[in-house]
């Protein structure tokens, strides 16, 4: 029977035959196409707020269950059992990426995430990999993607990730979460030389990985500059955006070559400063925290992508009716075409899976009496 199960997944594990998409509402929105009702997923949709990622999770180390393809398929699915969400994101981590650079990191329950040994001078950057072999030391991800695509059974579309260049710098100097990244900070105005070097070596492999995930069989990938809001909109056009437009012109030419066409989604939290240059950097769609204003938002993109996010996560504290006025307003606020309903960031452990719900059903009840019910008149 465990010869026969690991025998299926063996097959499944190739990035090939995968079952019929039957809902593309995401895939459609993020294009710029109709869609008959808005679709939705929330970030850190498979995690701690549900009992059952909790169970699942219990006593394992984190990142042995991100290097697990049968625990990373199982987690990123737990959601899509229990909401009617348009979208799923595998389970993993942006931290898998300094890893395979060389950086140790441990996931210390309480704490978070914490490099042992950080970047601290320019000179340690010869501790990092000069080759990195994307495909062995990032495998157990591509092999996650694969299986996952293959078990969601075309359920919803299937999104992988990664950390964008000056996030996943600043984790790797700081080692851990940070109130004011500083240090990293320190770097941009001490180091400026060698921090393009790191922002450089972070983007090659950054491209590498998101190929990587597409051969896998995901299909969009979003870049997440967590840590955008800490940098002025100079040091932001100095030290990320011109990276997020590299990943995206790079891994679209290399994809355009395989005849792959996959949307990507770009989030610089608290970048409401960039937008403009957002829109206008080869990403499809821009998803957007809640402290921008969605008209606001339309305008300052002029239609040229879709947009996603941006309720205040906070507002899931709310009761259920209260929830659908916030959705309503919002809806009304970006539309209902070309755009993607989400949280302006990660969901809470604490949140009730019930608010999430409410969440899941306004949106797609709200869009479709906006669109009429949803009748013909959108094809
Ligand atoms: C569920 C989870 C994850 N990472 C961490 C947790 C909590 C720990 C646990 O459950 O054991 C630790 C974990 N990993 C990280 C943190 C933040 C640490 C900090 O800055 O304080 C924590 C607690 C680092 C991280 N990790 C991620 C980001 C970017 C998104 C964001 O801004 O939240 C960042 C900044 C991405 C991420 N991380 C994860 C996903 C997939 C799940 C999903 O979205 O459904 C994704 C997309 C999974």
């Amino acid at each position: 029977m465990a010869a026969a199960m690991a025998m299926s997944n063996a097959v499944l594990c190739e990035p090939k035959d995968f079952p019929v998409l039957k809902n593309d509402t995401f895939l459609r929105a993020a294009r710029g196409q109709q869609t008959q009702h808005v679709p939705v997923w929330c970030m850190r949709q498979a995690g701690r707020y549900l009992p059952e990622f909790k169970e699942y999770r219990a006593g394992k180390d984190f990142f042995d269950t991100c290097r697990s393809p049968e625990a990373c398929c199982e987690l990123t699915l737990q959601p899509l059992r229990r909401f009617d969400f348009d979208a799923s994101i595998i389970f993993s981590d942006i931290l898998v990426v300094p890893q395979a650079m060389g950086l140790e990191v441990q996931m210390v329950p309480g704490k978070g995430p914490t490099f042992p040994d950080p970047l601290k001078d320019p000179e340690d950057l010869q501790r990092l990999k000069t080759e990195v072999d994307v495909k062995k030391e990032l495998d157990y991800v591509f092999k996650a993607i694969t299986l996952t695509r293959h078990k969601i059974e075309g359920k919803v579309p299937l999104i992988g990730f990664t950390g964008a260049p000056w996030t996943l710098m600043a984790y790797m100097i700081e080692g851990g979460g940070s109130k004011t990244q500083s240090k990293a900070k320190a770097w941009l105005y001490r180091h400026p030389a060698a921090s393009h070097m790191l922002l450089k070596r972070l983007t090659d492999v950054v491209v590498d990985y998101l190929l990587g995930q597409a051969a896998a069989g995901a299909q969009a990938l979003q870049v997440f500059d967590s840590n955008a809001g800490f940098l002025g909109p100079q040091e932001f056009k100095e030290f990320s955006l011109p990276y997020l437009r590299d990943i995206a012109r790079r891994v679209k030419d290399r994809l355009k070559e395989t005849g792959q066409d996959l949307p990507m989604i770009v989030f610089a939290k608290d970048a409401h400063y960039a937008l403009e240059d957002l829109s206008q950097s080869y990403y499809e769609v821009v998803s957007l925290d809640w402290t921008i204003d969605p008209r606001s938002a339309r305008e300052r993109t002029g239609g040229s992508v879709s947009l996603q996010g941006n309720m205040d996560p906070c507002a899931l504290y709310a009761p259920k009716e209260r929830i659908s006025e916030v959705v309503q307003k919002m809806l009304e606020g970006f539309g209902t075409q070309r755009y993607v309903a989400n949280l302006g960031h990660g969901l809470y452990p604490d949140m009730d899976p019930a608010a999430v719900g409410a969440f899941v059903d306004a949106v797609h009840q709200h869009s479709r009496r906006m669109n009429g019910d949803g009748g013909d008149k959108l094809q």
